[in-house]
């Protein structure tokens, strides 16, 4: 992998109090696409991984970050490492920031499993070899068919 040049997103969310946070969501869940997000986050309960079937809590020190894996290390790994699925909370006080900064590999660059993790006996790949762009694209019309679905 060549980690000389990337791709790092930074963004903000403002979540406001909800009146009934136990019927609304802050983010939906889902992975992240890139190898690694930072999180800096406020407040406790605000997200939320999947672990073995189960919902849990992320209760982090607010000057500490949280760090997921992201889809693009569990390929690397070839599905040795899982990506964090997660989702983001509301609550009915108080307003929210978040911070996530997710750290990616350029558009242009293959994302494949490593080649020392595969071999065609006992370690097939477990993914197919694709470009970060084509990765995304993929990504972005599975969620268009989903909003398309539900209108
Ligand atoms: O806002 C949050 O707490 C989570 C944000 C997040 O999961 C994301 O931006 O991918
Ligand atoms: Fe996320």
């Amino acid at each position: 992998m060549n980690l000389d040049s990337g791709l790092q997103i930074v963004a903000t969310f403002l979540y406001p109090p909800c009146p009934e946070p136990e019927v609304a969501i802050g983010l939906p869940p889902h992975s992240d696409h890139g190898l690694l997000t930072l999180l800096i986050h406020t407040g406790i309960r605000d997200v939320q991984v999947q672990h073995k079937g189960n919902r849990v809590n992320v209760y982090a020190n607010p000057n500490a970050f949280v760090v997921n894996i992201d889809d693009h290390m569990k390929i690397l790994s070839n599905d040795k490492y899982k990506s964090a699925f997660h989702r983001a909370l509301v609550n009915g006080t108080d307003a929210k920031i978040s911070i996530p900064i997710l750290f990616g590999q350029e558009l242009e660059m293959v994302v494949s499993p490593a080649s020392e993790l595969v071999d065609n006996e006992t370690n097939p790949p477990s993914f197919a070899v694709m470009k970060c762009r084509e990765y995304l694209e993929m990504l972005q019309a599975k969620i268009s068919a989903k909003l398309s679905h539900r209108n």
